[in-house]
């Protein structure tokens, strides 16, 4: 199958190659001036960054292969201090780039370092997760956790070149695959209704990377996200709507320590998010039952524990779309119709935390 490229606009466009075996464009997309490159890797991933580390010694560049605790616990100010000690021993300069190969947990990591050194150098992406391929490796949004909440330090740094190489997502655990699924259903419910049609057509192809619609769902949130940030990289408007259902979402993983799947969190938040557009008269009955179904369908969760709504409602407030003290939620006019319900009452927040708690 060929090789797709989307492209994402902005002041410094860049493509994200969507294919099978196309890890021999890395180096392109590095570009030649790099002497140096910092591959930044889960440490259990060898096997899967393999091609990649093997790719980029071809063609000429000195890597230096840096590897990092596992997905959310590598998402931390030691972490990232301890790769910013690694750089500096090893003479990066400005020339020189990062290559974060991972799940979403590793690329916002390199990404959030490779924004930091030196004020700022290359970086090219490799996601080999789901979630990092259609989401998070893609539009620039960088960042570690804090005690006091998810991606609460970061920068943007659009990443120079996306490689998405669909041939390492077999070995990814369903589990995690899933997890990805959520960020495609929320690009279906803000962007592209015709997603939601594939699922339902085959929930179950779904969930696996041979499933029919794969390459096409994979391809469709990438557009998806590439079109919304292309125009906005800041979030100063439209961007906003990519983070529909991660008010709760950031809240649920908070409290559960960063322990709690990104994409599980964010399928619950999403639940919510519907909940409140209906409690605000904006969406049917019918629509909150169709994001329940979707997401049930491949296996996602919907409901959170009524016993922590407290310290979740406590926690939203250091969500990066408050305003002050006023908090703001992406909800839905209609499928495709993303809006912001700024301030909603208390009760409004409790009687949609209701019909999602158990
Ligand atoms: N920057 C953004 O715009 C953005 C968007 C969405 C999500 N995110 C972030 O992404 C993170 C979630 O990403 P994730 O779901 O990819 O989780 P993750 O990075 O924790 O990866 C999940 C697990 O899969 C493993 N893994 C990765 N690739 C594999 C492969 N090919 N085979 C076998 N195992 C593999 C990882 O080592 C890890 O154990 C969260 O931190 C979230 O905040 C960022
Ligand atoms: O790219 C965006 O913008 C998003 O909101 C995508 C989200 O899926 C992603 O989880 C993002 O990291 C959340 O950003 P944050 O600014 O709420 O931390
Ligand atoms: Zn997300």
């Amino acid at each position: 199958m060929t090789a797709r490229r989307i492209e994402v606009g902005g002041s410094h466009p860049y493509d994200v190659v969507v294919g099978s075996g196309v890890f021999g464009e890395l180096s392109r997309q590095v570009g030649p001036s790099a002497a140096r490159v910092a591959v930044i890797r889960p440490d259990g991933l060898g096997e899967v960054a393999r091609p990649a580390l093997r790719a980029l010694e071809a063609a000429g560049h000195t890597v230096h292969d840096m590897r990092v605790p596992d997905g959310e616990a590598a998402k931390n100010v030691t972490v990232a201090a301890d790769l910013w000690e690694r750089l500096g021993r090893a003479g990066f300069t400005r020339t020189d780039a990062v290559v974060g190969v991972g799940g979403g947990a590793t690329t916002d990591l390199a990404g959030f370092v490779a924004a930091t050194w030196l004020r700022g150098v290359n970086v090219v992406l490799v996601p080999t997760t789901l979630l990092g391929m259609v989401d998070a490796a893609v539009g620039g949004k960088t960042g570690i956790n804090t005690a006091e909440g998810k991606n609460l330090v970061g920068a943007f740094h659009p990443p120079v070149g996306v490689l998405c190489d669909i041939a390492t997502l077999p070995s990814l655990p369903t589990a995690d695959y899933i997890g990805g699924l959520a960020e495609i259903v929320k690009a279906g419910f803000i962007a592209d209704p015709v997603i939601l049609d594939r699922i339902e057509k085959d929930p179950d192809g779904a969930t696996r990377p041979e499933g029919r619609h794969t390459r096409e769902l994979v391809e469709r949130a990438i557009a998806v996200k590439a079109e919304v940030v292309s125009g906005d990289l800041r979030e100063s408007g439209r961007r906003e709507m990519l983070n529909y259902g991660h008010t709760l979402g950031h809240a649920i993983e908070r409290v559960e320590n960063y322990t709690f799947r990104h994409g599980y969190a964010v399928a619950i938040g999403m639940v919510y998010a519907a909940e409140l557009a209906h409690v605000n008269g904006r969406i049917d009955a019918e629509t909150v039952r169709r994001h329940r179904s979707i997401l049930t369908s491949v296996g996602l969760p919907t409901a959170y524990s009524g016993e922590a709504w407290r310290e979740l409602r406590e926690t939203m407030r250091v969500d990066k779309k408050a305003r002050g003290t006023t908090l703001r939620f992406v909800v839905l006019d209609d499928i495709g119709e993303p809006t912001i319900l700024a301030d909603p009452p208390e009760e409004t927040l409790d009687a949609a935390y209701n019909a999602v708690s158990v």
